[in-house]
């Protein structure tokens, strides 16, 4: 693999943004990738890749490379000559570079490696608490977690199907693949930028993990019906509703943030929906007016987002476990509150991206045996695990009002 100065620059520039500024992986990123108009996707795909990659393996690459944060300049590139040792190419004749103890580098891998907070670069606390919840399911989940996230399409159903959206793909050179356990998805060979096709701009596809596509199906919304997506963010799951609903009924879509509702309306046009009507969330008086109306309430929980660290790698040093057990309580108060908008005989899936027991099972159990839930059934609850199912990790159970 032949390297260039200025990309390895770029990704040590985004580092330092990462690391030392605090910034967000996927914003910093983009920020980078905005400095040179002539770069292509390979230059692209570098500077995004080889930043994730170091992100994911922080801990493990810094006691390698012997540099503690706050990260100086040359310790930055120390982490990069890290990475291209262990990923087995020659380092290049620079400055940066003179001196790399090649050899040292890939013992000390072998040293560390035995141990699972270095190999796969956790934080303590975070393999303390994985194990405590899922035993020794956890070591393969965190391994599949650290793998690098496969980019997913889900066909949009109002403007195409997915064999025809394949086809018009290949027009685009981009080559993916069917999984017959997510009917809409269709998965990348190869990363590209999908997001600059007139494929996108035009609504035929949003990107959106595999798991994720099961669960606006798991809550099975009919044309006609009124649903609620009680935490419906930027809306990834809401537009799957209004699809499956083919445009007709009633969803009513919540946040607690603008921002985000905004965003949804942006992509509603985009997609061609016109049965969603967001409602900003800042009191209790929107859940009062709502009791007993809805279908279906589909409530797509805040949580610590370890079944996504593949696609959020900076998560591993940006959660702390007090805002764990914070979004837990919150967790219960959204079921508790939100449930009442569900009317007798209607639906509610409750999901998370976490895999962690007491996220999922836990607050459902609670939820059943509280005031609140005392009419509710439980009909069935499912864990996507990313070291089985090969996707982003899930949680969601349905439950059923009498
Ligand atoms: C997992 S994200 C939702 C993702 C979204 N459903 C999607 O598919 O793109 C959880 C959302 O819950 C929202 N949220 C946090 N606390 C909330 C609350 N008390 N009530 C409603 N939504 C809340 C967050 O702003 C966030 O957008």
């Amino acid at each position: 693999m032949r390297f260039h100065h200025n990309l390895v620059q770029a990704t040590v520039d985004a580092l330092h943004n990462i690391f030392n500024d605090g910034k967000y992986a996927d914003q910093a990123i983009q920020k980078i990738l905005k400095r040179d108009t002539r770069w292509g996707s390979r230059d692209r795909g570098f500077i995004a890749e080889t930043t994730y990659d170091i992100v994911r393996y922080k801990r493990l690459y810094a006691s390698i490379a012997n540099v503690n944060e706050p990260f100086k300049q040359e310790d930055l590139w120390r982490l990069t000559s890290v990475w291209i040792v262990l990923k087995g190419y020659d380092l290049p004749a620079w400055d940066e570079y003179y001196n790399t103890p090649v050899r040292r580098i890939r013992g000390k891998l072998d040293e560390v490696r035995k141990n699972r907070k270095m190999r796969e670069s956790i934080p303590d606390w975070m393999d303390e608490m994985g194990v405590k919840e899922l035993g020794s399911l956890w070591d393969q989940e965190i391994t599949a977690l650290n793998k690098q996230a496969s980019v997913v399409l889900r066909a949009n159903s109002l403007k195409t199907d997915v064999a025809s959206l394949k086809e018009k793909l290949v027009g685009e050179e981009v080559m993916t693949t069917t999984d017959e356990r997510f009917p809409d998805a269709l998965i990348l060979n190869e990363r590209a930028n999908v997001f600059r096709t007139k494929l996108f701009t035009d609504g035929l596809f949003e990107v959106q993990d595999a798991g994720s596509q099961l669960i606006a199906s798991y809550l099975d919304p009919k044309p006609g019906e009124r649903i609620m997506d009680a935490c419906a963010g930027a809306g990834g799951k809401t537009l799957h509703l209004a699809a499956m609903m083919e445009n007709k009924g009633q969803i009513i879509a919540t946040d607690i943030y603008q921002s985000k509702l905004n965003e949804l309306k942006r992509r509603t046009r985009r997609a061609g929906v016109h049965n969603i009507e967001t409602r900003l969330l800042e009191s209790t008086k929107t859940i009062k007016k709502l009791a007993g109306k809805m279908d279906g309430l589909l409530i797509d929980a805040p949580c610590s987002g370890l079944g996504v660290l593949r696609r959020n790698p900076d998560a591993k040093w940006k959660l702390q476990p007090e805002f764990i057990d914070k979004i837990k309580a919150t967790q219960q108060e959204i079921l508790q509150s939100y449930s009442r908008v569900v009317k007798s005989g209607g639906t509610m899936v409750y999901a998370t991206c976490s895999i962690f027991p007491s996220e999922n099972e836990v607050q459902v159990d609670t939820f059943l045996k509280s005031e609140a839930g005392a009419d509710f059934e439980l009909e069935d609850s499912q864990t996507l695990y990313a070291h089985r199912d090969g996707f982003d990790g899930f949680f969601m159970a349905r439950m059923k009002k009498k």
